[in-house]
């Protein structure tokens, strides 16, 4: 962990200070700055702002209001601690610039969008250390799937698990039409279990039939496998994805923000309410979970796999 990293993590995780995701945010908030007409981004002469930390960049472009956050965490963009910190970090900057309108996330690493949770933050930890990690994971999703401004996954990678996730919690996924890349929720396959608000968000996106068959059998899915079933909402030639989802955001930010906003925390709400009720018990669920000795085989198994396939 780098040396400012412990700080800024415990400033999401620690116990009996206020989440940063307790500030309303879909709901309950005002609407960004008037819309005015759709216009092109690239057709804009303006600025461009950048900021970045270890493991994100982010480039806002203030006269379409557009920033992308682009995951650059080698070799694989995994969901760790310190990872998941600064991404947050990240995004409420984002969130608090009333200029800022809507989100790109993309990967700059080549072919990975995200490999999901980092699997050793998962294996033989402390106790307190699952509870941060886990309280962490749920802040990501609290603060995407529950983000006002207008959210697109640029896949341009494949995206297991976690990484799926982050996709599933935006307004839109285009994915780079390339059939080696995969994306699922493949947890099943890990010998875990994705939790219940990973499985509503998979729902909501592509119905109950899908994601339950898909979710017990644990499958990564090909881009074009994805686009039929509605996982993501289309596929462009990898050069054109960026542009793609630039043009996206324009169109859907050419809407008055507070008929979009409202219409997002209508939909998204009792999903939402669901973990922030239940976000003590879903951590404990977790540490339960990942403690037993069953599951730590399963991992350090799926792990060595991983390097198998490697050497
Ligand atoms: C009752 C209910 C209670 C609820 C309980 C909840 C339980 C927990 C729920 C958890 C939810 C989500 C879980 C996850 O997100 S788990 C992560 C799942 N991810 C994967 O399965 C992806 C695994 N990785 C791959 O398939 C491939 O690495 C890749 C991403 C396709 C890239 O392939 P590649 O060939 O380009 O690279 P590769 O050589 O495989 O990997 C490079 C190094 O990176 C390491 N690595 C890969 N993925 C991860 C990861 N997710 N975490 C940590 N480390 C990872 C890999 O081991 C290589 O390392 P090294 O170079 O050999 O040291």
């Amino acid at each position: 962990m780098a040396a400012v990293a412990p700080t800024l993590a415990r400033r999401i995780a620690r116990p009996g200070m206020l989440p940063l995701c307790s500030r309303p945010q879909a709901w309950g908030r005002a609407a960004r700055q008037s819309p005015g007409l759709p216009r092109a981004p690239s057709l804009l002469l303006t600025q461009r702002r950048a900021f970045s930390n270890n493991k994100i960049l982010v480039e806002l472009d203030e006269g379409s209001g557009i920033a992308t956050m682009k995951l650059k965490s080698p070799p694989v963009n995994s969901l760790s601690l310190d990872f998941l910190t600064e991404f947050c970090i990240s995004l409420e900057k984002l969130e608090n610039n009333r200029g800022c309108r809507g989100v790109i996330f993309t990967s700059a690493i080549p072919k990975i969008f995200s490999s999901g949770l980092d699997i050793t933050e998962m294996c033989r930890k402390s106790t307190e250390h699952y509870a941060e990690f886990w309280r962490a994971v749920q802040e990501m999703w609290l603060r995407v799937y529950g983000s006002n401004m207008v959210t697109v996954a640029a896949i341009n990678g494949s995206s297991p698990a976690g990484g799926c996730l982050l996709a599933l919690s935006c307004d839109y996924r285009i994915m780079a039409e390339n059939p080696k890349f995969s994306i699922g929720l493949n947890e099943a396959q890990l010998g875990i279990v994705a939790p219940f608000w990973f499985k509503d968000t998979f729902v909501n996106v592509v119905g109950h039939r899908v994601a339950e068959r898909s979710l017990q059998l644990g499958c990564l899915h090909s881009a074009p496998e994805a686009l039929r079933i509605g996982l993501v909402d289309e596929l462009v030639p990898e050069e054109k994805l960026q542009d793609k989802a630039a043009a996206v955001i324009a169109q859907w930010l050419a809407l008055p923000d507070h008929a979009r906003q409202l219409t997002k925390s209508m939909m998204r709400k009792l999903v939402l309410d669901r973990l922030v009720a239940h976000r003590e018990e879903d951590i404990q669920n977790f540490i339960s979970f990942i403690t037993k000795e069953s599951i730590q085989k399963s991992l350090h198994m799926y792990m060595e796999m991983l390097k198998k396939k490697k050497g």
